[in-house]
């Protein structure tokens, strides 16, 4: 049984996913401190909240069963991502699940701005009859200045032509291209400032926005401009944009979110001149279903099947591109399992080689399974595939990556390598459809071996009477052979035996194993063969 705590309000319709699982069990506490956060979250496999829980390092260090923390939303910045790469969680977010409800809130509060809306209803609302304080602008033919052209900068902008307003993009992906065939103008932050009338950030926020509009900015701006602010408080710095609306430069500001929420800027929340909503930029019953739906499901995807899609701390790898490379999830952990337990050193060097045409996909996560297994043979540590890049880099190791179209024997192959000093070793393995994974070399000998949980890899001279030795002594220590495959250099050469067995094999039958004559080397390895494929 998964246990699924949810700690921001979130739609139950959303949650069905869940709910309907036998396997999870959900449970909804809204209310909680943070100290009784950090107390019960030891108890849960996974955390979904939305933009108020704040997931700090010390809810990370004490959730000791935690995989996932999901984030029914976009912006990740309540949640310390760093703390939970470092223990191995996973975070995801829903990334298009409230792009439309963040749009439209962005329409209606420049329209809001526009036309002074909020001030006019106050006005009316206490009693009062005042037409001549709230003569709003047009949007029509403006400018509109959009900063950060992703999903919802893009939603927006499409919508703002729809009144006919002039648009300048700014976003470093957005290509000419792109503007053009959005009937957009690709512009510079400083033609933004020159040239509109409205400016709307869409940004996340990051070391890099955070204050990209700010004092020296707003001094830029064309005296009038309107800002609009639906994306995360600190793009904008709010004591510039009360400085520069109480100085009559800015004629106005619209703003959903907070450098802290709830606000303490009251210069911010208590301005005629500026309009607030509570962070209600994702607050349709639509998206929120969404958003709920899609942490949902995906949470079911994970401790189910292990795939993956919008994790905040993996490389992104689309749904297509997973399923193709995912004969190779476990086979590539397997070679690299079967490979550290042969060469029996901490490597001091990794080296994948990729060849094939399927492997010009993202291959990131094969890497990562790889990395993980080799570093987990040695290190303590809990490593998985969320922070495995971290604890190489920990330990100053180095790996290096090479992709090459052509193939090599077989249609795609990986070959692993790993060195200690002088010393080094390699493996290969590849996936035939229809017949299933293959390890298919070993330091240079090809074989034809399918993985099976307990083997026995031996070195041996190419000698008539080896398999039989090998074989009566563990038949002598009842272990049974499954099956066999052997590799040579030349007849008489040096050669490799692998046999996989049905159980561990006790120490003191790998010692009379050894002491055979013409045998270099014995090592029992054991592979970590998912439940289905045994
Ligand atoms: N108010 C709300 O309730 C609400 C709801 C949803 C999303 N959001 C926020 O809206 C923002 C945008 O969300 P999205 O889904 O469009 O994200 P997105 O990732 O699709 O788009 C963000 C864009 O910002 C661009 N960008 C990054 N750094 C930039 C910089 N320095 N200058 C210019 N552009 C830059 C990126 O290239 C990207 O195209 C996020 O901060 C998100 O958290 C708020
Ligand atoms: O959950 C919310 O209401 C806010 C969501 C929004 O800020 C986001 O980044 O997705």
């Amino acid at each position: 049984m998964f246990k699924v705590i949810v700690t921001d309000p979130i739609s139950e319709t959303g949650l069905q996913a869940l709910h309907a699982h036998q396997e999870f069990d959900v449970e909804q506490r809204t209310n909680l401190t943070p100290d009784e956060l950090i107390d019960k979250i030891k108890d849960y496999d996974a955390l979904i909240v939305r933009s108020q829980t704040q997931v700090t390092r010390e809810v990370i260090q004490a959730a000791d069963r935690l995989k996932v923390i999901a984030r029914a939303g976009v912006g990740v910045d309540n949640i310390n991502i760093d703390a939970a790469t470092e223990k191995g969680i996973i975070v995801i977010n829903a990334p298009a699940g409230n792009t439309i409800a963040a749009t439209e809130h962005t329409l209606a509060m420049m329209l809001s701005l526009a036309r002074n809306i909020p001030q006019a209803y106050g006005s009316l609302t206490s009693g009062r009859w005042d037409r001549k304080h709230f003569k709003g602008v047009e949007l029509y033919q403006k400018t509109l200045g959009v900063v950060g052209m992703g999903r919802i900068g893009t939603e927006v902008a499409k919508r703002a032509k729809g009144f006919q307003m002039n648009i300048l993009g700014y976003d470093p992906f957005l290509t000419e291209d792109r503007a053009k065939k959005l009937g957009i103008i690709k512009a510079s932050l400083d033609e933004i400032a020159e040239k509109a009338d409205f400016i709307t950030v869409h940004t996340p926020l990051t070391a890099e926005t955070r204050g990209l509009i700010d004092a020296a900015y707003l001094a830029k701006t064309k005296k009038g401009v309107r800002l609009v602010n639906c994306a995360r408080g600190g793009i904008i710095d709010e004591q510039a944009l009360v400085d520069a609306v109480n100085s009559g430069h800015v004629a106005g500001a619209a703003i959903d979110v907070f450098e802290h929420e709830p606000p303490e800027n009251t210069g911010l929340t208590n301005n005629p001149n500026i309009i607030v909503t509570p962070h209600l930029g994702a607050s349709t019953e639509e998206a929120q279903e969404k958003v709920a739906q899609s942490v949902s499901e995906e949470i079911v995807e994970i401790f189910t099947t292990g795939a993956v899609q919008h994790a905040i701390n993996l490389p992104h790898i689309s749904a297509t591109v997973q399923q193709k490379i995912k004969p190779y999830l476990v086979l590539s952990e397997q070679m690299a399992e079967l490979l550290m337990q042969i060469f029996q050193k901490a490597p001091e060097k990794i080296k994948i080689n990729y060849f094939g045409e399927l492997f010009l996909e993202d291959t990131g996560l094969l890497t990562r399974q790889m990395i993980k297994a080799l570093l987990s043979y040695y290190l303590d540590t809990a490593i998985n595939i969320v922070n495995v890049m971290q604890v190489l880099k920990a330990h100053s190791l180095s790996y290096s990556v090479q992709k090459n179209a052509a193939h090599k024997g077989f249609t795609n192959f990986i070959e692993l390598e790993i060195s200690h000093g002088d010393e080094k070793a390699t493996i290969g393995c590849t996936y035939l459809p229809g017949f299933g994974g293959r390890i298919v070399s070993i330091n240079g000998y090809r074989l034809d071996m399918e993985p099976e949980e307990y083997l026995l890899y031996i070195r041996h001279v190419d000698v008539p009477g080896m398999i039989g030795n090998v074989g009566s002594l563990l038949g002598k220590s009842h272990i049974n052979i499954g099956s066999m495959y052997v590799g040579r250099q030349a007849i008489g050469g040096e050669a490799i035996m692998i046999l996989t067995v049905d159980k561990p094999m006790p120490e003191t039958a790998r010692k009379e194993i050894l002491e055979l004559p013409d045998l270099h080397d014995v090592q029992f390895v054991k592979l970590n063969v998912p439940e289905d494929e045994n």
